[in-house]
């Protein structure tokens, strides 16, 4: 990564939210206290109609603050609500079919764990990025990933795919993925379960990315 491209903020929704009004106005609120690339929904347990609801809240929210909008598991859903793209793991159906589905102008991002052979298959098919984690404990989801950092340099050396990394990051430890190579750090807990609020996370974490490292 170049010097005057630094490691930028994705921000991950927490994992359940009660009103999607209610949650449109703090993404609002949140998005205006800093830089944000990406924002993923990610509502594991929410129910189909209560997902897109959300979706719908948030998707202007989202352009209004020139944040992609990133949905998590399902690319026939991704279209749905027109996301600007898809996250897909492992076990969410392929690169090639949500291709298909939602055409060259959408983002698909792929979860790689702590693998490089499974980045360089993600990039093989066309994904738009590739995921690494779980880098540091996570209280949001458990994982028996736990890559090294140098799997974001030698990615970052190998290839032009931006790589995110994902998994327990915080305003405290997220300089070292930075320096070591990610393309972007994926964070919910970190942000959500900030002790000063969200507003001030979104502030710290661009005043450590964007730190000459
Ligand atoms: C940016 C990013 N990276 C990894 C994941 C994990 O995806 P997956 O392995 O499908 O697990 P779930 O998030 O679906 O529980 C992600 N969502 N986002
Ligand atoms: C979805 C996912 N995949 C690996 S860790 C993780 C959760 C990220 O959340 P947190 O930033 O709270 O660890
Ligand atoms: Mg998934």
């Amino acid at each position: 990564m170049s010097e005057i491209d630094p490691c930028q903020l994705y921000l991950l929704s927490p994992p359940q939210i009660e009103s999607a009004e209610d949650f449109a106005v703090t993404l609002d609120s949140v998005f205006s206290s800093g830089d944000v690339a990406c924002f993923q929904l990610r509502l594991k347990e929410a129910s189909e109609d209560h997902l897109i609801q959300v979706a719908n809240a948030i998707r202007p929210v989202c352009i209004s603050h020139d944040v992609a909008f990133i949905l998590n598991d399902s690319a026939e859903l991704a279209k749905q609500v027109d996301a600007d793209g898809v996250h897909l793991g492992q076990s969410d159906g392929s690169v090639e079919e949500a291709r298909t589905l939602l055409g060259y102008d959408k983002s698909i991002g792929v979860t790689c764990h702590d693998s490089r052979h499974l980045a360089f298959e993600a990039g093989d098919k066309g994904a738009d990025y590739v995921a690494f984690g779980t880098f540091f404990d996570s209280p949001t989801k458990a994982s028996d990933y736990r890559p090294e950092l140098d799997i974001l340099t030698g990615w970052d050396e190998a290839t032009e795919i931006p790589s995110v990394a994902i998994g327990g990051i915080t305003v405290d430890n997220c300089q070292q993925l930075a320096k070591a190579g990610a393309h972007f750090v994926a964070v919910s807990s970190g942000v959500w379960s900030y002790p000063e609020g969200p507003e001030a996370a979104v502030k710290a974490f661009n005043a450590q990315l964007k730190a000459d490292l």
